[in-house]
């Protein structure tokens, strides 16, 4: 888990990963799949990429009350993932609901998957939330307080944005997970992404892992990207 580049598969169907992920033959990928492809493919998709050898990031971001998310979180277990997530938003009572859905669901003599909660997305700005959410702190303090609760709930770590993660890490503990999106190269588009950084500043805040989407999906040479962004996450000079 620690120091992986996750590749967020944002594709609307399984042909599109087939076609994205042609050109890695050789790779054993951590790959994510979120609300767009999961439902259109459902939890086949899920076991199809774990059959190939892949660790898998299940996005679906839960944000119930504490008895669906338990109930949903059972389900999902049983797919054998390496991660999922809720929204820290949901409260300590519901994140431990969670994390009891997770072990009751677990595949026999496996490892439950790795539990982590959304902070404040990446796509959020310090005015939006004040603004809309009345959070009257910094960005900061907000992902800060929900992760000492997500801490508290039992999770793993949460996910962020690697301006916060040096702080987490000293203030929640350097074994907590920090999941990092919103990773961008200098010169890419930003596109709805609010807090970015690029993958060498990712690790040099010590973030645990960073998630990429449209840099690598999107490229004319998604392979090519994929190991210019990999080489800059590892500190490899090309
Ligand atoms: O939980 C997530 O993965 C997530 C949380 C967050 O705060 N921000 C965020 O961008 N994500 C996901 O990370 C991916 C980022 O994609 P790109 O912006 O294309 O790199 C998307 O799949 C988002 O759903």
């Amino acid at each position: 888990m620690k120091n992986s580049l996750i590749i967020a598969l944002d594709f609307a169907n399984r042909q599109q990963v087939e076609d994205f992920l042609k050109p890695f033959t050789n790779e054993q990928l951590f790959l994510k799949v979120g609300m767009e492809l999961y439902y259109q493919e459902g939890p086949q998709i899920v076991e199809r990429l774990k059959a190939e050898g892949h660790q898998v990031f299940l996005d679906l971001k839960l944000h119930d009350i504490p008895n669906t998310v338990k109930s949903a979180m059972k389900g999902l277990a049983r797919l054998g993932c390496d991660l999922v997530n809720v929204h820290a938003a949901g409260g300590i009572e519901m994140m431990r609901a969670a994390v009891e859905g997770l072990e009751e669901g677990k595949v026999q003599g496996k490892e439950r998957a790795k539990l982590i909660a959304v902070t404040q997305l990446t796509s959020t700005s310090r005015q939006q939330m004040n603004s809309e959410q009345l959070i009257p702190v910094s960005l900061n303090e907000s992902v800060l307080h929900y992760s000492q609760i997500t801490k508290q709930a039992g999770l793993d770590g949460v996910v962020c944005s690697p301006f916060e993660a040096k702080q987490i890490a000293k203030k929640v503990g350097a074994d907590f997970l920090t999941v990092t999106p919103g990773i961008r190269m200098e010169t890419d588009d930003k596109q709805d992404q609010k807090r970015v950084a690029t993958p060498d500043f990712a690790r040099a805040e010590g973030v645990s892992a960073i998630v990429v989407g449209r840099s690598i999906t999107r490229a004319s040479n998604s392979l090519a990207a994929y190991y210019q962004i990999k080489n800059l996450w590892e500190g490899i000079s090309v």
